[in-house]
This record gives C-alpha cells, sequence and structure tokens, in this order.
C-alpha cells in the first residue's frame, strides 16, 4: 500500500488529565520533509509531539508511523521504532562531559555502536567536537542544543521531533541549526518541528500545519505561507506586536 505520510494522526484526542488539548487532531507529515507546527500559545504544539513521542496517551484517535499503527506505544518502543524527540530547554547531564552525554544517548544500543557512531555525529558538529572532553554546561546554549540534537542522532532517527529549537540562541546559531535540519531531511529524515521563531522556520520548512485550540486549522506548503500577507497577519501576530512602537 502506497502512502507517502511518516506521520499522520487521525482524529487524536490527548491531554492531561480531565483536561484534552488535542481536539480530534488530524494530520500528516510528509517522508524527508520539514513539517513546522505553528498556532498561538496554548494551541497544544508541545503537546503533538508529546503524543507522538508517547509520553501522552491519545484517548482517541489513530497515530500512524509509516502507514503503521503507534497509537499508545511507549517512548522505549517509539524510540526503537526510530523516533527521537529533542525537547524544549536544556536536556544534558551538565556536571557530565560531552562524551559523557552522548554515551548515555546511545544506551540503547551498546557501548560498542555507541561508539563508532559518535565521531560520525561530531562531524555534523565541529565546535562541540572539540569540546569533547569538557563538561555539558561549560558550552555555549548553541553547542549544547547542538549536542542534544547530536545525541538524538546517534540513534539515526527516522523521524525527528524538535520542540522551540532556537530559544536561547543567537540569530546566527539558529541558521546553524536550521541548515542542519535541512541536511537531515535531504538524507531522508522526517522532520517535525515547533518553533515561535516563524519566520526564518518556514524559510528552512516544506510544510506547515497551523493549530488552535488542538485542531489543524490549516496545512499548506511553507514557501506558499510565507509570500502570503494574510498569513503573515493571522499567525505572525506575535512577531507584529513586538514590532517597536514609534518613539
Ligand atoms: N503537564 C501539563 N499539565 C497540564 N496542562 C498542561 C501541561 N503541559 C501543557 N499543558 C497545557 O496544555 C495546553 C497546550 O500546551 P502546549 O505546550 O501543547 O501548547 P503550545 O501550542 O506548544 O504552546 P506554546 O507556544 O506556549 O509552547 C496549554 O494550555 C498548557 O497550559
Amino acid at each position: 500500500m502506497a502512502t507517502t505520510s511518516c506521520i499522520e494522526f487521525q482524529d487524536v484526542v490527548a491531554g492531561y488529565k480531565d483536561f484534552m488539548i488535542l481536539n480530534k487532531l488530524s494530520l500528516q507529515a510528509r517522508r524527508g520533509a520539514i513539517t513546522l507546527l505553528l498556532g498561538p500559545n496554548g494551541a497544544g504544539k508541545s503537546t503533538v509531539l508529546k503524543t507522538l513521542f508517547g509520553l501522552l496517551k491519545p484517548r482517541q484517535g489513530r497515530i500512524l508511523l509509516d502507514g503503521q499503527d503507534i497509537t499508545g506505544a511507549s517512548p522505549k518502543e517509539l524510540l526503537a521504532r526510530g523516533i527521537a524527540f529533542v525537547p524544549q530547554g536544556r536536556n544534558l547531564f551538565g556536571q557530565l562531559t560531552v562524551h559523557q552525554n552522548l554515551e548515555l544517548g546511545g544506551i540503547t544500543l551498546g557501548m560498542k555502536t555507541t561508539h563508532a557512531r559518535i565521531p560520525e555525529v561530531l562531524e555534523f558538529f565541529p565546535r562541540v567536537r572539540e569540546r569533547l572532553h569538557s563538561q555539558a554546561s561549560a558550552l555555549s546554549g548553541g553547542e549544547q542544543k547542538q549536542l542534544e540534537i547530536g545525541r538524538a542522532l546517534l540513534l539515526r532517527p527516522r523521524v525527528l521531533l524538535i520542540d522551540e529549537p532556537s530559544i536561547g540562541l543567537s540569530p546566527l546559531v539558529v541558521q546553524d541549526v536550521f541548515k542542519l535540519l535541512r541536511r537531515l531531511a535531504e538524507q531522508g529524515t522526517t522532520v517535525l518541528m515547533v518553533e515561535q521563531n516563524v519566520k526564518s522556520a518556514l524559510k528552512v520548512s516544506d510544510e506547515a500545519i497551523a493549530l488552535e485550540s488542538g485542531r489543524r486549522v490549516l496545512q499548506r506548503p511553507a514557501a506558499e505561507l510565507l509570500a502570503d500577507p494574510h498569513i503573515e497577519r493571522l499567525f505572525l501576530g506575535g512577531a507584529h506586536a513586538a514590532t517597536p512602537a514609534a518613539a
């Protein structure tokens, strides 16, 4: 059966305790593409990633990975099936070295495989490679985010979920992270990204999905969205509000 969707949500309902955040959400993310999740604060973007990674169990609906039902699978099972998650914020063991953090990332692979893959992953991150024996907490914010991505890449994921990678990073470093995501997508990795930095994220993405109150309100090619002035008004509201007031 031919399917071009790598990830598919079918009428997914999910949330926290009695509070449902995703309300019959349906969406598709194409294989080898970067799909950007947009929407106002609280729309449920991070909840999509958490649900996809098995941190929240859907109450209704189905989630498919390459056409196979993965609804209700645990994070461990999903990791084994090739889904990796880079959550928002800092998620390293700051007291441990860069190398030790990478070793922990490969714990499910065994040390032999992990050690063989570490140099491969570090090729993407020359600055991190130079700091292999430094404490992770001594790296700059951008280097730490790169290390987190590197740790996820050790698993050679076919799907990379990444939540707000630009937080705390300078614009130049953000561009480096985006370039890397582009490169990964071109090598066949499916990337699902949440990013507030909407304009730059759209530039690097293939497809955009906008959520509102846990529902999909739009799914369009990123380039089309970038070129649409109405969309700017609708979905870049935060960026507009930040336009400096007249002195
Ligand atoms: N652990 C939690 N327990 C209870 N409610 C939560 C929890 N995490 C998130 N929420 C609530 O779920 C809703 C959706 O949150 P989510 O983080 O998915 O939104 P988002 O679209 O990613 O927003 P943002 O852009 O602000 O990160 C919010 O109202 C939030 O307060």
